[in-house]
């Protein structure tokens, strides 16, 4: 159970942006991917919720193939994307409508999550209206609102404003008291107030993977170990 990855590895044409990576989340844990610039973190994420297809290496998903069963593994993970790519012309309550539609969720789930990641006073609005820490919100609404057992994020508080990312962060903090989430984030703050765990990737490879205490038991502080271990 939980998400199993085992030697993953992707080119872009002659960029390997993937070596052989493998490592296991079980069900429940709160993972922060980091890396430098270029290290492969939205290529990971991209691969384990099937928006890209690997070259080698295998996923699954909750004991799903994620490339042979894309449909059950689908289910069960929700994907805010890095640049969070929403319908700009529909209105915020429309496209949440058609979410649902696609994924067989009950409409009732709109307003709930609305109100769960701060949207109620930008509903009326179309999405090409909003600011980006509220597109950001469109985002993790969508990502969230099947309730999946998985939430992967990448960067969820990129863009946001000091205050919209505390929220957004007690947002996915609540989701991780009982779910399984990977997040990625350059924000060092950020892992350690949602995370349990650290994999930190280099040039497509995993170079530490280990709890936030680990971490701080060698180095003087997270930022340190980034800098050490990645420089
Ligand atoms: N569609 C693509 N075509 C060609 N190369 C790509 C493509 N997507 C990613 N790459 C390359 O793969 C490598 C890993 O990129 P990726 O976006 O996964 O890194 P990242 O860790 O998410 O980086 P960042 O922190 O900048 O978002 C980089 O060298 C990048 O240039």
């Amino acid at each position: 159970m939980g998400i199993v990855i085992k030697d993953l590895t992707k080119k872009y044409g002659e960029q390997l942006a993937l070596d052989k990576v493998s490592f296991s989340i079980k069900n429940g844990e709160v993972v922060g991917l980091l890396g430098p610039n270029g290290a492969g973190k939205s290529t990971l994420m991209k691969s384990i919720t099937n928006a890209i297809n690997p070259d080698a290496g295998e996923i699954s998903v909750n004991d799903f193939n994620v490339s042979t069963q894309p449909i059950e593994t689908k289910k069960l993970i929700g994907f805010l994307q890095e640049n969070n790519p929403l319908y700009m012309d529909m209105y915020v309550k429309e496209y949440l409508e058609f979410v649902t539609n696609m994924r067989d969720v009950k409409k009732s789930k709109i307003d709930e999550v609305i109100e769960r990641v701060g949207l109620l006073p930008e509903k009326h609005k179309k999405i090409h209206q909003l600011s980006k820490g509220y597109k950001q919100r469109v985002g993790l609404a969508q990502a969230i609102i099947s309730s999946p057992e998985i939430l992967i994020l990448d960067e969820p508080t990129n863009g946001l404003d000091p205050n919209q990312i505390i929220e957004i962060r007690e947002v996915i903090k609540e989701i991780g008291r009982e779910k399984t989430v990977i997040l990625s984030t350059h924000i060092m703050q950020e892992v350690e107030a949602l995370c349990s765990r650290v994999i930190l990737l280099n040039k497509g490879k995993i170079i530490a993977d280990q709890s936030i205490e680990e971490f701080k038991g060698q180095y003087k502080s997270l930022e340190e170990a980034f800098h050490i271990l990645t420089k």
